[in-house]
């Protein structure tokens, strides 16, 4: 398949870069007036029109991408597509001026999810994922992480991860699973959190193990969920059966989950609404990377990460939707590409950069996919006419991906 006339060729980064660090994120390296050839599944070469080699040029699969940009598809490494129902009766709730934790005492937030899909099949839950999964692609995502944790039991939190796995299994796009047991304690457990972290470390673990299960372990460390000795606990637990960590990190406070995550060598700290300079000496000396999920802070209303201090510090920063039925019900990587620009004051080339190379780099996935390099995937999309790159972030209101293509194949889902 052969692009041509593409108005900018956008992420272009040489295979080896595998993540990108504070100002390497101002980079985002753009070939004006460009050709790109895809051969199989792989993007084969590329180059500017004014030397296109003739016996490409005269090749049949052509596309015109005339006044368009090709962007390798965005990298949603922090999502939890899987749930029985939806929220909405907490969005008045929200309204009203009530905050995340005093939904979750009332019984609503994750808990609420938990009793929902307690009761949902596995064929139910594979189900409305897969139409949540094929939404998000057809907005230019081409690779996603998928989180449990609305299960709460055995049984249910193996029910979502088989359900991730079939997702894995039916979409042409990478799939991380990752087992997010510790997102709440069950309301059986509720005083006796030694008997939920010995079903989460000798119950779930060793099915998840043989099964296969998870590619990383999550805890959501916060006042009122996990602790950070919990943390530390689960954490390790984890990686005695292989499981990499990411935590789920100083959403609602300086929790000390972000030093308790880089002690365990975590892939990466997600959230970071509230930091303070110790979390950034933390991270500075660190290879664990800053997930930030603007969409969450824009719907709860709490305060939007400090993404400027991140990268001047120098740290590798993410953008991810953190898909879920209470604090972002949304999928789309251009509104969070938006946010981090409107709301987190990222430059386009850094936000783009945060939520393509290394939104692939915390998935562990960088080497095949995230940026423009001959060898990489062909996961990109094109976009509609645009005057610009910036007009993509600036345009928040639309969504300006018009073609997907997935491992080489314009796909039609
Ligand atoms: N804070 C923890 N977990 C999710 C919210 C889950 C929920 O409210 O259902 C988050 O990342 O925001
Ligand atoms: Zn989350």
């Amino acid at each position: 398949m052969l692009i041509t006339n593409i108005k900018g060729l956008v992420g272009l980064h040489p295979k080896s870069k595998l993540m990108l660090r504070g100002n390497e994120m101002d980079n985002l390296h753009v070939l004006e007036n460009a050709w790109l050839l895809i051969e199989n599944d792989l993007i084969k070469d590329f180059g500017d029109m004014e030397s296109i080699p003739a016996h490409i040029l005269n090749l049949p699969s052509q596309i015109s991408a005339e006044g368009r940009y090709v962007f390798p598809s965005w990298c949603d490494s922090h999502t939890h597509i899987v749930f029985a129902a939806t929220r909405e009766e907490e969005f008045a709730m929200k309204i009203q001026g009530k905050t995340y934790e005093e939904i979750a005492a009332a019984g609503g937030g994750i808990l609420n999810s938990a009793n929902k899909l307690q009761k949902a099949t596995e064929d139910e839950l594979f189900e409305s994922a897969s139409v949540r999964l094929q939404q998000m692609i057809r907005q230019g995502t081409g690779a996603v992480e998928i989180k449990s944790g609305y299960g709460l039991t055995v049984e249910s939190e193996i029910k979502m991860l088989r359900v991730i796995k079939r997702l894995k299994a039916s979409f042409p796009v990478p799939v991380k699973a990752t087992f997010l047991a510790a997102h709440a304690f069950p309301a059986l457990y509720k005083d006796d959190h030694e008997g939920y972290i010995n079903l989460i470390i000798n119950e779930m673990l060793p099915i998840i193990a043989q099964e296969q299960l998870a590619d990383y372990i999550d805890v959501f460390c916060e006042k009122g969920f996990f602790s950070v000795a919990e943390t530390d606990r689960i954490l390790k637990a984890g990686a005695e059966y292989g499981l990499k960590p990411k935590v789920h990190a100083n959403q609602l406070s300086v929790s000390g989950a972000v030093e308790v995550a880089v002690l365990n060598h975590a892939v990466s700290v997600d959230h970071l609404e509230e930091s303070d300079e110790a979390t950034i000496v933390a991270l500075q000396n660190a290879n664990t990377m800053a997930t930030l999920l603007p969409s969450c802070s824009f719907y709860l209303g709490i305060p939007f990460a400090d993404a400027k201090s991140f990268i001047k510090a120098g740290l590798p920063v993410t953008l991810a939707t953190d898909y879920n039925p209470g604090s972002t019900p949304s999928g789309n990587m251009n509104f969070v590409v938006s946010l981090g620009c409107i709301k987190l004051k990222m430059f386009p080339e850094q936000a783009i950069n945060a939520a393509t190379l290394n939104g692939a780099a915390a998935m562990e996935i960088s080497e095949n996919y995230g940026s423009i390099a001959i060898g990489k995937k062909a996961n990109l999309f094109i976009t509609k006419p645009m005057p610009s790159i910036a007009y993509l972030p600036y345009s928040f209101g639309e969504t300006q991906v018009d073609t997907v293509i997935l491992n080489g194949e314009i796909y039609n889902g």
